[in-house]
């Protein structure tokens, strides 16, 4: 794909992009992505997308540190999250595995405490769904404080596996979310 091809795809889906001025407090400017997946072409451009930029860029990375190297995992943000993560692993034969809200998850579970941009929450995930030393995409609609990233970036560190790459459809750059994580990040849109 084209440079030219790449910034009218950008283009497109921004455009479908609803803002609502502060929701859902006061001073946010709430980026919903929704639209996107209500029409099948756009939504099919965006999930393209993504896995073109994995398969360009952060597949010949990894295969550069460690030879024959691959995705294992993707591990997808409770809840937007779960809406590309596992259309994406499909595409690239990865396994999805979610992150969820506290008390979502049976089983033996790790937590990770963290701010987002309009409060606090908990994060956990289950204990052995990775299998240690895997290799790890992190997926989330969008980057903003970049305290959610961060703690899913912590939990996946505590289940002895590294993330490769944080993934997002749209980041807020004013609000230094990237800043936060421990390892390389991509955003296909950037907003104010
Ligand atoms: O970078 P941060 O400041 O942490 O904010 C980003 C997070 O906020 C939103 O999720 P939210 O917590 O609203 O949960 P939801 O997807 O369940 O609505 C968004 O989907 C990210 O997960
Ligand atoms: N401005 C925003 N829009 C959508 N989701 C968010 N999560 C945190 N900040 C957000």
């Amino acid at each position: 794909m084209t440079a030219s091809q790449e910034a009218h795809d950008v283009q497109h889906l921004k455009s479908q992009f609803k803002f609502y001025p502060d929701y859902p407090k006061p001073g946010i400017n709430f980026c919903d992505i929704l639209p996107v997946l209500r029409d099948p072409l756009s939504f099919e451009m965006l999930i393209s997308h993504l896995v073109n930029h994995v398969f360009n860029h952060t597949i010949p990375a990894l295969a550069a540190q460690k030879k024959g190297a691959k995705i294992d995992y993707v591990v997808g943000l409770d809840a937007r999250g779960f809406l590309l993560g596992p259309i994406l692993a499909m595409r690239l034969g990865a396994g999805f595995v979610p992150v969820r809200k506290q008390g979502k998850l049976p089983g033996e579970c790790q937590q990770a405490i963290y701010e987002k941009e309009y409060g606090q929450d908990i994060f956990e995930m289950q204990t052995s769904s990775l299998k240690p030393g895997s290799n790890v995409l992190v997926v989330d609609d969008l980057i903003a404080t970049g305290g959610s990233a961060k703690a899913a970036g912590e939990l996946v560190k505590k289940l002895g596996s590294t993330t490769v790459e944080y993934l997002f459809v749209v980041a807020i750059p004013f609000l230094k979310g990237t800043d936060k994580l421990d390892g390389p990040s991509y955003s296909m849109i950037d907003i104010d």
